[in-house]
């Protein structure tokens, strides 16, 4: 026998009743006879207590009962054959009567006692089920009314009674054995007290009503319909990401809805719990999917948390003093003083030290609680015991629920971690013995990312998102954008990882959208953004914005962005650079780029700072950190002047492939940056502080491969101008090595400390003689590559091979 409860949306519409009967009838067609327990309609009873209300008040109450009746009448209408339709408008009438004569009496003595109000109230209840066992009797004969409140049996707290459970359970299993051919429609939520007046069983009454029965007749399940598809892993409001758990256990379900998760409210299941029956959340508006099923053992499930479950705006009160220190009586005072002033108490922390305690309560009790303090401890706190006692406020539960924490140690490890990473600050700490919840107190305004980044972090079967903020829309970023949206699918489903752009500036306009920026038509959303680039204003949004996992991406050639390195840094935000000027800055603010990012567990990834897209920052960071030492670097690392001395050949002309080198992309946005060295004197300088050394830009020595009039030109244009009219000068260079069978190479040195750059005639004997296109080479001698040297090579400029190496920087965020 099953117990089948619908709760108000349920039984609120048209609609939703014929798929209410449709799972009935199934059920019935299979040869059962369930229980079914129904909520009055959707909304109904808060109309019954605001025209009880009103009607207190001396307020007419007539509208909103014809409303009430309309709404029962019109699905009578609907779904009753016209000729059934008079008994079930006679007996719905009744009811009618009979509150408007109840409400009547409220109106003209002006008053409301509970008792009222509970008689009121459950005319909600016994109208729907009137109501749908009306209908439901078209379709089986066998289908019976019951006024619940002939069988459950309370006490006489009117609005929130309290059972009496043997003798209720006798009159269950009394009425059922003699209606054993019928399926019962039941009222929830209504019972009645010794003298049969009408009492009501609270918060989540009607799902108290079918654990009853339930428990009563030993029900082999109780199927809870609702509106939503079972017990979600965490607030869907919050976190998008939230998925509907196939199967809890009692405790799990009980710990995950105490913050929070509305399907069901735990207390009223006590009498399912007890007797191990389960309990299954079903939506009526998706029959098909499986819901949750609350059982007593989920032992095959091998999730370490089912679901991480938060309550928003609380407060805590602190009381730390001397006079607490081993003191056995001071806590048991505390809590009991609390306990008989009816202050719910929501956590509790102590630390060993027994110098504080912690604890939090509902935001409209902390002053009073802080008040009864004051007066219970007066004494204590006169006499410098104790110090006063503080309130702090704005504050959010974040708790991950789950059995099997138990037998899994990290599971506090990855909790602390994914908080600690995202910069949210924890206040307090419980976890009772019993392993199952793990508290923690944070900033309120911190719950929505704190709950993302956790649910993350345990539930890595789904996907990790990254949100980014990205600067700088030319080559690199466009670049950066297209692959992106063409891997957006593949590195979902192959990697785990989801990417959201949800920030791009460049220097006219910028735009934000927390759900990510779709990257087919960014363009066109951000020239029509009315948001005028503002760098201050930008980095304000992404910080206010407080997402997890949260990156910001310097695709610019600007120092600007540079000043803020430390503030995003500071801020809990990884950074991923392919601009240079930042690292090859002076050496102190190189090193507080490194010391923000430790200290604040976020990632600093400039892997595209030198050789573009070359694992060249990677290798050297393995070498370093595996405890090898570089002894000499020697490298080309200027892919445009790589591309430029690969093609000046023959009748080659400079200028026209310096043009060459710009126009595919390599050279820096400003190309006299490339040819005047600076920046192979930047890669060079990275590597060297890197390597362990605490050069500035100005050690660097850098032998010039331009003419002395060239390296003066004020404009690009100018640049390029001079750079014709000293095409002699270049072709004399060309011409040299050509006659002695060399190759021009701009190389890079770093040896004992010192760093160089210097133009070099090779011949083919030296490993550099053989380098096409825009290739990048170095090779590194160390203590253990010591022989022959390790050497990375390839190209080493270009949009694709760069953004392709920010991509990468960007996904390897927090995956360490
Ligand atoms: N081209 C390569 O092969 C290569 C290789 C490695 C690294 N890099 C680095 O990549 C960076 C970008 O190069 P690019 O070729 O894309 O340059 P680019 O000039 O095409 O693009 C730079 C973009 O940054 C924007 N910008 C500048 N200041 C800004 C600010 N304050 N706020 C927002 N946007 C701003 C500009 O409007 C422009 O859209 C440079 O730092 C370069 O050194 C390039
Ligand atoms: N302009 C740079 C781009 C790669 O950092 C170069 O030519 O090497
Ligand atoms: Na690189």
């Amino acid at each position: 026998m099953k117990v089948l409860k619908f709760g108000g949306t349920s039984v609120g519409s048209v609609n939703s009743i014929t798929t209410l009967l449709d799972i009935v009838k199934k059920e019935v067609d299979n040869g059962e006879k369930p229980v079914v327990v129904l909520s009055a309609m959707g909304g109904v009873t808060n109309l019954l207590i605001n025209m009880a209300e009103e009607a207190a008040k001396g307020n007419e109450f007539t509208a909103q009962l014809a409303e009430l009746e309309k709404r029962h009448f019109d699905v009578v209408k609907s779904l009753l054959e016209i000729s059934n339709q008079n008994p079930a408008f006679t007996r719905l009438k009744i009811q009618f009567n009979q509150l408007e004569e109840l409400l009547q009496g409220v109106l003209t003595l002006r008053e409301l006692t509970p008792k009222t109000r509970a008689l009121i109230v459950s005319f909600g209840e016994r109208c729907s089920t009137i109501m749908v066992s009306k209908i439901a009797a078209q379709h089986f004969k066998n289908a019976f009314f019951v006024d619940a409140s002939d069988v459950i049996k309370t006490d006489s707290a009117y609005g929130n009674a309290k059972v009496d459970t043997e003798l209720t359970e006798l009159l269950i299993r009394d009425l059922h054995q003699a209606n054993t051919d019928k399926v019962l429609f039941v009222t929830g939520f209504i019972a009645s007290n010794g003298e049969g007046q009408i009492t009501t069983l609270g918060r989540g009454g009607s799902d108290y009503t079918a654990a009853i029965f339930g428990a009563a007749l030993n029900a082999e399940e109780i199927q809870i319909w609702t509106d939503v598809n079972g017990m979600m892993t965490a607030d869907p409001r919050m976190v998008k990401k939230a998925f509907p758990l196939p199967e809890l256990t009692y405790t799990e379900a009980m710990e995950l809805s105490y913050f929070g998760a509305k399907v069901i409210y735990p207390p009223t299941m006590i009498p399912a719990f007890l007797k191990k029956i389960p309990i299954v959340i079903k939506n009526t508006f998706d029959t098909e999917f499986a819901g949750t099923v609350i059982k007593h053992d989920c032992r095959e499930s091998n999730l370490a948390i089912k679901g991480i479950s938060s309550i928003n705006n609380i407060s805590i009160l602190n009381l730390q003093g001397s006079g607490m220190v081993g003191k056995s009586g001071f806590s048991g005072r505390l809590f009991s003083l609390l306990a008989r002033e009816q202050i719910n108490v929501i956590l509790i922390t102590q630390s060993s030290s027994e110098h504080s305690i912690t604890f939090a309560v509902q935001p409209d009790n902390a002053l009073r609680a802080k008040a009864l303090i004051e007066q219970e401890f007066e004494l204590e706190l006169l006499a410098n015991k104790l110090d006063a006692v503080v309130i702090e406020d704005n504050l959010a539960i974040l708790a991950v629920v789950g059995e099997n924490m138990k037998q899994t140690p990290g599971v506090s490890g990855k909790l602390f971690h994914a908080l600690g990473r995202n910069g949210v600050n924890v206040r307090a700490i419980a976890q009772g013995s019993s392993e199952y919840n793990i508290s923690v107190i944070i900033g309120e305004h911190d719950l929505a990312k704190a709950l993302n980044a956790v649910h993350d972090a345990f539930f890595v079967d789904l996907y990790k998102t990254l949100y980014a903020f990205c600067l700088g829309t030319g080559n690199i970023g466009k670049t950066l954008f297209k692959q992106l949206n063409a891997h957006t699918e593949f590195l979902r489903k192959e990697n785990g990882i989801q990417v959201k752009i949800v920030g791009i500036s460049n220097t006219r306009k910028m735009i934000f959208n927390s759900d990510g920026i779709n990257l087919d038509n960014w363009e066109e959303k951000l020239e029509a953004s009315n948001k005028q680039a503002d760098l201050r204003a930008f980095i304000d949004v992404m910080k206010d914005m407080n997402l997890p996992n949260c990156v910001f991406i310097d695709n610019t050639a600007s120092p600007k962005p540079i000043e803020f390195y430390e503030e995003v840094l500071n801020s809990t935000i990884s950074v991923v650079t392919c601009n240079k000027i930042g690292n090859s800055g002076s050496y102190d603010q190189y090193k507080r780029f490194r010391d923000a990012a430790r200290q604040h567990g976020v990632d600093f990834f400039y892997e595209t700072n030198v050789g573009a897209g070359l694992p060249i920052i990677r290798t050297l960071k393995d070498l370093m950190n595996s405890g090898d030492r570089v002894q000499r670097i020697e490298a080309i690392l200027s892919g445009t002047i790589s591309f430029i001395f690969n093609q000046f050949k023959g009748d080659a002309n400079f200028h026209d492939v310096v043009k060459l080198a710009q126009e595919k992309g390599y050279t820096e946005p400003d190309p006299r940056d490339d040819l005047r060295g600076t920046d192979f004197m930047r890669k060079i300088l990275i590597l060297a502080r890197d390597a362990g050394h605490t050069l500035e830009a100005a050690d660097v020595e850098i032998e010039s491969m331009l003419p002395k009039s060239c390296l003066e030109a004020a404009t690009v244009e100018d640049f390029y101008a001079c750079l014709k009219q000293e095409d002699a000068y270049f072709a004399a260079i060309k011409d040299k090595a050509e006659a002695e069978g060399k190759v021009l190479r701009y190389i890079g040195k770093l040896e004992d400390g010192k760093a160089s750059i210097t133009l070099q005639m090779v011949d083919e004997n030296h490993p550099f003689y053989m380098l096409s296109g825009s290739d990048n080479i170095i090779s590194f001698t160390t203590d253990r590559y010591k022989e022959r040297p390790l050497v990375v090579k390839g190209p080493g400029a270009g949009a694709e091979v760069t953004a392709a190496g920010v991509f990468a920087d960007l996904i390897n965020v927090g995956a360490n």
